[in-house]
C-alpha cells in the first residue's frame, strides 16, 4: 500500500522474465520440491517461469485478492482454497510446496497463505520492507513508498520530457 507521494518502479516483459529467472537460479541453489503453489492472479505469471525453469508439473493455485480498489487495500479475501492433496504431499503443512506470487507488500497476504501451508517456502520476485520478514526467497527490494508497475498491467505510453514536468 503506498501512502502520499509515491515512487514508481516500471517493469517491462524482457526485465520480468530476467528477474524471475534469476529467482528460479536462486532457488535452484536452496532446495527441492515437489509442486507450486501459485498466488493468484498476481503469481501466475512468475509460476510459469519458475516451473519451466525447476522442472515442477504439479501447479496448484491459491486465489487471494485484496486490493479491489487500485492501489488501496480492503479485506483479504480466499478466493480459492489449496487441495488437500498438495498440502499433504510428504510431511503435510506444505513441507514439499513452494509458494510463488510477484511481491511482497503489506505482507498481509503472504500471512494468510502462509497460515494454510505453514512449512512452505515462500518465493518472491519482489519485495517491500513490510512483507519482506515473511518470504524466504526474493530477487529485489523496493522501498515501502514505491508502486510497482507490472508489464500485464501497463502499456506503451508517451512520456512528457523531464524539462516539461519540472514546469508545472
Ligand atoms: O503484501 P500485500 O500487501 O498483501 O500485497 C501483495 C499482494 O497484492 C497483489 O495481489 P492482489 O490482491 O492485487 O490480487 P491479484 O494478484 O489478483 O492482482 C500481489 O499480487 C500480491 O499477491
Ligand atoms: O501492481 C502492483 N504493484 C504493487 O506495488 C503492489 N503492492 C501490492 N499490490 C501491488 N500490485
Ligand atoms: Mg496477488
Amino acid at each position: 500500500m503506498v501512502e502520499g507521494g509515491e515512487k514508481r518502479f516500471p517493469v517491462s516483459w524482457d526485465q520480468f522474465h530476467r528477474d524471475a529467472r534469476a529467482l528460479a537460479w536462486r532457488l535452484a541453489g536452496i532446495g527441492s520440491w515437489k509442486a507450486i503453489v501459485c498466488v493468484t492472479r498476481g503469481g501466475l505469471v512468475p509460476t510459469a517461469i519458475v516451473a519451466r525453469e525447476l522442472n515442477i508439473r504439479i501447479i496448484e493455485t491459491v486465489g487471494v485478492a485484496s486490493y479491489h480498489d487500485y492501489k488501496t487495500q480492503g479485506d483479504i479475501e480466499v478466493i480459492k482454497k489449496v487441495s488437500g492433496d498438495v498440502v499433504g504431499l510428504d510431511g503435510g503443512e506444505g513441507e514439499a510446496v513452494l509458494i510463488v506470487d510477484d511481491l511482497v507488500d503489506t505482507g498481509k497476504t503472504a500471512r494468510v497463505v502462509r497460515r494454510i501451508l505453514p512449512r512452505a517456502h515462500f518465493a518472491t520476485v519482489y519485495a517491500k520492507p513490510k512483507g519482506r520478514p515473511l518470504v524466504d526467497t526474493f530477487i529485489t527490494e523496493v522501498s515501502q513508498d514505491t508502486w510497482i508497475y507490472f508489464p500485464w498491467d501497463t502499456g506503451l505510453a508517451f512520456q512528457p520530457p523531464i524539462a516539461q514536468d519540472e514546469q508545472r
